[in-house]
Parts: structure tokens; C-alpha cells; sequence
């Protein structure tokens, strides 16, 4: 699904009106009328107190929309509109009006800290304060509302967006940004849905489609690509009935130092389970015998290295390379490292301590082979990238360092982002359960797995994230987030693929 600016929707509304030849009333009567379906389903004429909290733009327009469909419907409502200034949008007026022709009171007008509503928290409170018009910090007594909203205990519904937050900054502690429990949007989620220090914001939420112009939406470009089944599905290459081994690539995976050599095999592992047709471990001598026992289905060669990796050799060459995980940051590894990314010509995964040494050797990024795929974590991003100021500014200068290097960044999060150029990639599947060691250990091997088996680097990066998120998921769903480990997740990547296909006649093929 794509994520637009607000920008984009702003102009999408005015195409729509145009074209569909309706007035922009009936367009917020139609978006309104869809948050009022989703209210009236889930309450059921339940007799809870709800108050509704309107601005005077566009967004208070339609809580007063809202407002009155649920007083049409038998609800208890109370509606109040903080005047924090005099102006009032049109389809605000219109709406305004249409309250007092249903014969319900007119709402209530807030002009200061002495007219804050009793708020309780059994209430039902629908935040229509501030949508995507916002455009400076809310203060004073505006502000002191929304803190008090939030410290009600309510329950708030957010309509289109949190009042208070912003679609392209993060807030600074302290700010006043409603904290939703639910937030129902307009046509396309937003991009602060899923980053770090705004999707606390938003509470579960929900995309209404309200129809806006499917020409002008199809053209525009994306913000980003939200990544659910149905776009991972597309991404699915079926199965061949006459192949084998050799046409699904050669994986090698290579990394691994004393006492960490469980990192490889987890790879390893997740590489055979994501289809790959061979797999061959690279470790230092430490780990063959463990290699050997726990993974009979991986070939295993050594280095000359006992605890570390020294110095590395092999033949014949594979279609892909991961390295990194467990490999340790010492000399002789860091050197190795260094003579790999000489000699690989063909896209490679680094992951790990491998990330590690390109931040603790910059001169290296510039032998990453194009289109490889960087596997990091927030903190392995920051070594990588330097501090940034926000989210905002890390994903500006995760494009940036994607253009220049010519390499594929997944940033591993609850979200994760998969940044190549000025495209992003936001991952929607996954759960705090993958919050433990071993889980990006797994990713890294999906994603090698895919790209020997012919996935371009992009698409193998951001279908093995999805398919990574999905297999935790179920695992999940099984054992809990605290009782699955990083292998629960690599045994459950086979029903992540038989998962994308459930309820579609076409089936895996
Ligand atoms: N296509 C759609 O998605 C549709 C969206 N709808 C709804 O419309 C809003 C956006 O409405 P808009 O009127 O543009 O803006 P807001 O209601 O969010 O804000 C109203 C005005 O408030 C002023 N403002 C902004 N920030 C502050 C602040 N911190 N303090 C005080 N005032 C502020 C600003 O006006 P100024 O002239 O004062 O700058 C805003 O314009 C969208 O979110 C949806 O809910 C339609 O209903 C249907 C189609
Ligand atoms: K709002």
C-alpha cells in the first residue's frame, strides 16, 4: 500500500471533488459517514458517554459529522469545539449548522483552561482537534487540553491523525500530542504510523477508503510502500516442477568465532528453510564439529583460524555471500574481511560484525559490491551513519548513504525499513517476541536465500523481512512473545510462505 504526503492527499481531495463532481461537504460527509460505521459497529448502541473534542478545521468538521450521526442513532454525546481562534473552515460552518437543524444542542465552546469538560475514564472520547493541517506546535491552554485528554484514562479515537502530531517531525518529549488508543485514518496510512517516536502516538489504527481519486493515487509517487501480504505476495517467484538443487543457488554463509558459532548455524538454517538449494558454512575451526552435528543438511568448510576467521579461502565460488554474524571484530578478521570484499563481485549480505567493521573502517564501504544488502540495527545504523536528529533526518541519511554506496539498507525496528535510494520499504509484519538474540541472524539468512534463488537484492530484502515478521508471527501465535527463541522463528519461515497463499485458490503452484 502506498503512503502519500500530506501534501499529496491535500491534492488528491481537490482531484477527487473535481472529477467525482461532488462538493468537498459531501466528501467529508462520505469520510465522516465511514469513522461513524467503524464507531457504531464496535459500540453497538452501548450507552457510554462519548465526548467529542472538535477543532475548527476540516478535522472538527468531521467530529461534528460524527456528532451527529451518532445523536441521529440514539447515542449519549457531548461535542465541544475549542475556539483557539475565530476562524472556522466552511464545511466546519456547514456541519455546525446541521447540528442544531437535528435539534441537538449546539456544542460546547472551549476558550480556556476553566471550560475543560469532566472527562472520566469510562468516557469515549473522539479526538478531532487537529488533523493533518497542523502546522505549528499546539500551545498554551490548547496544549494544557491535550495533556489532560491524555491523563483522563479515556479511551480516545483519533480521527485521520492524533492531534498534536505532526506528519514530518517527531515530537520532543514534553510535547502536547494526544496518545490514541485508535486512530481511523483517511485513505492511506501515514508515515509516522510506523516509525519509532510517533507510532506510540497512534494506538492501533485503521485505513478508511473514502474513494479519493484512484488515477491521481495510482500516479503519485509514493512516500513509501507499506508492505503487507498482498504486495508480498507479488513478490513471491513460484517453484519450478522440473528443477533442482542447483537452480535454487549457492548460499555461504561466513562468520562465526569461539563461543558464537550458534549465529551461523541460525543463518544457515534459515537459508535452507527460505528454499535456498545448497548451503555451505564458512567458520573457523571451533565450529565444524558442532556445524557438522546440528546441521547435516549444510556443507561446512574451515578456515585456518581455530577461534576466529584468519583467513578466508574456498572453492568453488557460491551465487551469494552473508557475512558477519558471531565473526568477532579482531585484526586478522577485520583483514580478511577486507580481502573478501576485494575479490566478491556478485551482491553480498553483511550483517552483524561485519556491519561493525565497515563503521569501524569507512575506507571499506567503498568495496561493498553494488546492490549488496546491510542488515542493521538501530545501533549498528548510528556507527554506520553517525547520530541523527530524528527519524526523519536517520531516514535522509539512510538514503543518501544508499546512493552513495550503492547498497540496500534493511533498518531492523518493530518496523523495519528497507531504504534503497529515495525508495523505502516499511515492513508490517513482526512482533516484540523477535525482540532476542538470534532473530537477525535468521533475517540475514533469508534474505541470502532468496537472493541465490534469483530474488533481485531489493526485492529478496524486503519479501525475506516480510516472510521474516510473518514466521515470528505465527511462532508467536504458538509460544508467546516471551516463549519463542530465533529458531522457533526460522521453523515457522515455511508456513510464513504457505501463509501468503492461504485463502487463494491459486495456491504456491
Ligand atoms: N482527503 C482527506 O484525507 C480528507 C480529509 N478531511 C479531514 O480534513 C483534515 C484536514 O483539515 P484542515 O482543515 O486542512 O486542517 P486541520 O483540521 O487539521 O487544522 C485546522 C486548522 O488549524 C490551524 N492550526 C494548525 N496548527 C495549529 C495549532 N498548533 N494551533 C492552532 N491552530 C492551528 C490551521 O489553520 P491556520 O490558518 O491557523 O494556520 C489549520 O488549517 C484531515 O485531517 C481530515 O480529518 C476531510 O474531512 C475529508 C477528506
Ligand atoms: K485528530
Amino acid at each position: 500500500m502506498k503512503i502519500f504526503t500530506v501534501q499529496q492527499l491535500a491534492e488528491a481531495d481537490k482531484v477527487t471533488i473535481e472529477k467525482q463532481g461532488i462538493t468537498s461537504e459531501e466528501l467529508m460527509e462520505r469520510a465522516a459517514g465511514l469513522v461513524f460505521k467503524e464507531i457504531h459497529a464496535r459500540l453497538n448502541n452501548e450507552s457510554v458517554p462519548i465526548k467529542i473534542i472538535c477543532g475548527i478545521g476540516n478535522n472538527g468538521g468531521d467530529g461534528l459529522v460524527v456528532g451527529r450521526l451518532l445523536i441521529e442513532h440514539g447515542y449519549y454525546v457531548s461535542i465541544y469545539v475549542v475556539n483557539f481562534t475565530k476562524e472556522r473552515s466552511r464545511d466546519f460552518l456547514s456541519n455546525y449548522n446541521k447540528i442544531k437543524e437535528i435539534g441537538a444542542p449546539w456544542p460546547t465552546l472551549l476558550k480556556g483552561a476553566e471550560d475543560f469538560p469532566e472527562l472520566h475514564p469510562k468516557d469515549f472520547v473522539i479526538d478531532a482537534i487537529f488533523g493533518i493541517g497542523l502546522n505549528r506546535p499546539p500551545e498554551g491552554w490548547v496544549a494544557d487540553l491535550i495533556h489532560y485528554i491524555n491523563a483522563s484514562g479515556a479511551f480516545i479515537l483519533s480521527i485521520d491523525m492524533p492531534s498534536g502530531l505532526f506528519s514530518t517531525k517527531t515530537p520532543e518529549p514534553g510535547d502536547a500530542v494526544i496518545k490514541a488508543n485508535y486512530t481511523l485514518t483517511f485513505q492511506a496510512p501515514k508515515l509516522v504510523y510506523y516509525l519509532p517516536k510517533t507510532a506510540e502516538f497512534v494506538g492501533n489504527y485503521q485505513v478508511l477508503n473514502i474513494g479519493l481519486d484512484y488515477e491521481y493515487l495510482a500516479a503519485a509517487p509514493a512516500e513509501a510502500q507499506l508492505i503487507d501480504k498482498e504486495e508480498a505476495k507479488n513478490l513471491y517467484i513460484p517453484r519450478k516442477n522440473f528443477s533442482h538443487k542447483g537452480d535454487y543457488g549457492h548460499s555461504m554463509i561466513i562468520g562465526g568465532s569461539y563461543g558464537k558459532i550458534g549465529s551461523i548455524s541460525l543463518s544457515a538454517k534459515a537459508a535452507l528453510r527460505t528454499g535456498a538449494g545448497l548451503v555451505t558454512i564458512y567458520s573457523p575451526e571451533c565450529g565444524y564439529e558442532i556445524l557438522q552435528s546440528i546441521l547435516p543438511e549444510a556443507m561446512v568448510i574451515i578456515d585456518e583460524g581455530e577461534k576466529e576467521l584468519k583467513n578466508i579461502q574456498f572453492e568453488p565460488e557460491p551465487d551469494v555471500i552473508c557475512f558477519g554474524m558471531g565473526a568477532g571484530i579482531s585484526a586478522a578478521t577485520v583483514k580478511t574481511f577486507e580481502s573478501l570484499l576485494k575479490k566478491t563481485k556478485s551482491p553480498m549480505v553483511i550483517d552483524a560484525d561485519g556491519l561493525n567493521m565497515l563503521s569501524n573502517n569507512k575506507g571499506f564501504l567503498k568495496l561493498i559490491p553494488k546492490n549488496s544488502v546491510l542488515t542493521p540495527h538501530p545501533k549498528e545504523l548510528e556507527r554506520l551513519l553517525g547520530e541523527w536528529k530524528d527519524d526523519f533526518d536517520k531516514l535522509a541519511k539512510a538514503k543518501e548513504f544508499t546512493n552513495k554506496y550503492e547498497v540496500i539498507l534493511v533498518i531492523k525496528d518493530a518496523h523495519s525499513i528497507t531504504v534503497s535510494g529515495d525508495n523505502l520499504y516499511i515492513n508490517n509484519t513482526g512482533n516484540p517476541g523477535m525482540a532476542t538474540a538470534g532473530a537477525g541472524d535468521v533475517l540475514a539468512g533469508v534474505i541470502t536465500s532468496l537472493i541465490s534463488q534469483k530474488y533481485e537484492p531489493l526485492i529478496a530484502a524486503v519479501f525475506a523481512t516480510y516472510l521474516h515478521g510473518k514466521a515470528g508471527d505465527i511462532a508467536a501465535s504458538k509460544l508467546s512473545y516471551q516463549g519463542m527463541i530465533a529458531g522457533d522463528i526460522v521453523d515457522n519461515i515455511g508456513a510464513a510462505f504457505l501463509d501468503l497463499f492461504k485463502n487463494d485458490d491459486r495456491g504456491m503452484e
